[in-house]
C-alpha cells in the first residue's frame, strides 16, 4: 500500500479541533510509545519488567509523550529514568512519571556525562526531546548528551551491522530528534532510531530524509483520528503498489502498443552510455527501441543489444517516448536531443537535456509534465544555476518557493542552492526546482525523490548502496523511458487518462525495478549486471510479488 506523509503544519492543523475538544491524545501517543517499546524489550527474558529504560524528555509535548510512555513502562515493572534535556519539562508527564515510581535526573544539574553514562547503560533509550516543535537541531547540552551516547554506544558510525547495532535500543517518539520533521534535513548530532512511533499520520521529514538509516522501522499511530488528514505532501510506493503505476502489457498487446522509445544517448565517441540506456529499455520491456546515433555506436548496439533498430534521426519515425541526454556529448547528438525535447511526447531527460531544459525554463518555457528530467543534485545545483543567472527574478522565486517548502529562515542560500544544500534537504529543493525548470521532477540521491506538477511528491529509499556506480544512471534512464513509453502507449489507446501527475506515478514504479535490481543479491551492481536482473525483477512486480 503507498504510504502516505504529511507536513508538521498538515499534522498540526488535523490535531487542532480534537485537542480543543479535549481528545486524550496526549495518552493514546504515549500508549503507542509504550506498547512499541515493550515489543522492542521482547528479546528479554523478562521482557519490559526488569528492563533499563531511560527517557529523555525535552520541554514540550514530544517530552510529554515520553514521559508518559515511562510512566506506563514503569506500571509494567521497567525501571525507569528520566532525562531533562530542556529549560522546563512537561508539567503532568513528569508528575505521572514520579507518581509512578520513576528517577529524574535535569541535564543541567546532572552534567552529560552522567545523563549519557544512564542512557548508555540502560536497555531501551526512549528519545523524546524535540518533536514537530522541533526548530534546527539540538544544541549545547543535550546536542552533548548525544554525541557522549554515540561515543559511549558506537552509534555515531554511519553503518550498521545486519542485526542493527547492540543494546541500547533507541526508540524515537515521533521523529528522532534533530531530523525536522517536515524536510528531514539534520543539523547536529542525532541519535539513530532503531525504530520510530509517528503520530496522526507519517512526517515527511522521515521518508524524504537524506539519512534514512537514522530513523529505523516506522510505525504510525494515528490516534484515532487519521481519517481527518487532508491529501498527504508526500507519497512512497511499495513493491505491490507497481503494477497500478507501471503499464504492463495485457492480452492482444503488439510492439507498438507496447510503445517504442526512441533514445539519443550516448555519441561515437562515448557509446558507454547509450549501450546502457538501450539495454536497460529492452530488457524492461520496451515495445521497440529505436536509437538516434553515429556509425561507432550502432556497431556497438548491433552487438550488444541487436533488439535495437536504428533511427537516422528524431522524426523519422514515431515514437511513443524518447530517453535523451546521457552520454550525449557531441553536436549532433545535441542537436537531435532538442529535437526530441521538441517532438511532443513524454521525455527522459538525463545530463545535457537538463542543461538545455534549463536554459529554456530561464527563457520563460518551463517543461510541461511529461517530461521527466533525471538530476542528481550536482546536475540539479547547476542547472538551477543557469536559471537564477540568466533570469535573476526567476532564482529569487526559487528561493521564496525553498522558504515555502521549509528552508530555514537562517540559511543563506547565494542566487541558487548549492549541491550540499540540495543533498542537505531535498524535499525543500525538488519542489522548489520543480516549479522552476516546469516538468516532473526526479532527484537522485540516498532518498530519491520525485516531484510532479501537480503538487504530488514521491519519496524512494531502500536502494543498495552498491549501485552508487558510474552507468547506473543510464541504466535508469532505459528503465523510466520504457515506462514512459509503454505508459504513453496506453493513453494513446484510451487506457490511461495522462493527466499531469501520471508521469511521476511511472517514476515511482520505475524507481521499484531500481531497488529490486540493486538489492536481488549482495554485493556490487554494476549496470550489465543490474540490466541482465530487469526482467525477473520486473516480472516479479508486474505480478504483484
Ligand atoms: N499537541 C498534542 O497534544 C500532541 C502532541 N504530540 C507530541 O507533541 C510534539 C510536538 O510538541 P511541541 O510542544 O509543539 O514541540 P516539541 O516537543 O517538538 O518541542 C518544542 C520545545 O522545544 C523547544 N525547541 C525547539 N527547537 C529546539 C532546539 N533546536 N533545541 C532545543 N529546544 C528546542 C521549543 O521552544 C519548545 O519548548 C509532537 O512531535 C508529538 O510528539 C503528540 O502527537 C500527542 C498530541
Ligand atoms: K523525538
Amino acid at each position: 500500500m503507498v504510504l502516505n506523509a504529511y507536513t508538521a503544519a498538515q499534522i498540526t492543523a488535523t490535531e487542532k479541533p480534537h485537542l480543543a475538544a479535549g481528545a486524550p491524545l496526549m495518552a493514546r501517543a504515549a500508549h503507542a510509545l509504550a506498547v512499541e517499546a515493550a515489543r522492542m524489550l521482547r528479546h528479554r527474558p523478562s521482557g519490559a519488567y526488569g528492563a533499563d529504560v531511560v527517557v529523555l524528555a525535552g520541554a514540550g509535548n514530544n517530552g510529554g509523550d515520553a514521559l508518559h510512555a515511562g510512566a506506563l513502562l514503569r506500571a509494567r515493572g521497567a525501571r525507569v529514568t528520566a532525562v531533562l534535556t530542556g529549560s522546563e519539562a512537561h508539567e503532568e508527564g513528569l508528575a505521572a512519571l514520579r507518581g509512578a515510581g520513576g528517577f529524574v535526573l535535569t541535564l543541567s544539574e546532572a552534567g552529560a556525562q552522567e545523563g549519557a553514562r544512564a542512557a548508555a547503560g540502560a536497555d531501551l533509550i526512549i528519545d523524546g526531546m524535540l518533536g514537530t516543535g522541533g526548530r534546527g537541531g539540538l544544541r549545547e547540552a543535550p546536542a552533548e548528551l548525544v554525541r557522549r551516547i554515540q561515543e559511549s554506544t558506537g552509534r555515531n558510525t554511519e553503518h550498521r551491522s545486519a542485526g542493527g547495532w547492540a543494546r541500547p535500543l533507541v526508540l524515537a517518539c515521533d521523529v528522532p530528534s534533530g531530523l525536522d520533521a517536515t524536510t528531514g534535513a539534520v543539523a547536529g548530532p542525532v541519535l539513530a532510531a532503531d525504530a520510530t512511533v509517528t503520530f496522526i499520520g507519517i512526517k515527511t521529514g522521515l521518508l524524504a530524509t537524506p539519512k534514512p538509516s537514522l530513523v529505523g522501522r516506522i510505525r504510525c499511530a494515528d490516534l484515532g483520528i487519521g481519517a481527518d488528514l487532508p491529501a498527504p505532501a508526500l507519497r512512497e510506493a511499495e513493491d505491490e503498489d507497481f503494477p497500478r503505476y507501471w503499464s504492463v502489457p495485457v492480452e492482444g498487446d503488439q510492439k507498438y502498443s507496447r510503445g517504442v522509445l526512441g533514445t539519443v544517448a550516448g555519441s561515437d565517441q562515448y557509446p558507454g552510455a547509450g549501450l546502457m540506456c538501450v539495454h536497460a529499455a529492452v530488457r524492461a520491456g520496451a515495445g521497440m527501441v529505436r536509437f538516434v546515433g553515429g556509425d561507432a555506436l550502432a556497431s556497438a548496439l548491433a552487438v550488444s543489444t541487436p533488439e535495437a533498430v536504428r533511427s537516422e534521426h528524431v522524426g523519422a519515425h514515431r515514437v511513443q517516448a524518447w530517453a535523451v541526454g546521457s552520454g550525449a556529448t557531441d553536436r549532433a547528438q545535441q542537436a537531435q536531443v532538442e529535437q526530441a525535447l521538441d517532438a511532443g511526447v513524454p521525455v527522459l531527460a538525463d545530463a545535457a537535456a537538463i542543461e538545455m531544459l534549463a536554459h529554456r525554463a530561464a527563457d520563460g518555457d518551463p517543461a510541461p509534465a511529461h517530461v521527466l528530467l533525471t538530476p542528481h543534485a550536482g546536475e540539479l545545483a547547476q542547472a538551477l544555476e543557469w536559471v537564477a543567472r540568466l533570469a535573476p527574478e526567476r532564482g529569487e522565486r526559487l528561493v521564496r518557493a525553498a522558504r515555502e517548502a521549509g528552508l530555514p529562515e537562517d540559511e543563506e542560500v547565494q542566487t541558487s542552492p548549492s549541491r550540499t544544500q540540495i543533498e542537505a534537504a531535498p524535499f525543500v529543493w525538488v519542489r522548489a526546482a520543480r516549479e522552476a525548470l516546469g516538468g516532473t521532477l526526479l532527484l537522485k540521491g540516498t532518498t530519491t525523490l520525485v516531484a510532479a506538477p501537480d503538487g504530488t511528491v514521491w519519496a524512494h529509499r531502500g536502494n543498495s548502496a552498491w549501485l552508487s556506480t558510474a552507468g547506473s544512471g543510464d541504466t535508469l534512464s532505459g528503465i523510466l523511458g520504457a515506462g514512459l513509453a509503454a505508459h504513453r502507449a496506453r493513453v494513446e489507446a484510451g487506457r490511461a487518462e495522462g493527466a499531469d501527475g501520471e508521469w511521476a506515478g511511472v517514476a515511482a514504479a520505475g524507481l521499484l525495478v531500481q531497488r529490486g535490481i540493486s538489492t536481488a543479491a549482495p554485493g556490487p551492481v554494476p549496470p550489465t549486471v543490474a540490466a541482465e536482473r530487469i526482467p525477473e525483477v520486473l516480472g516479479r512486480l508486474a505480478d504483484g510479488q
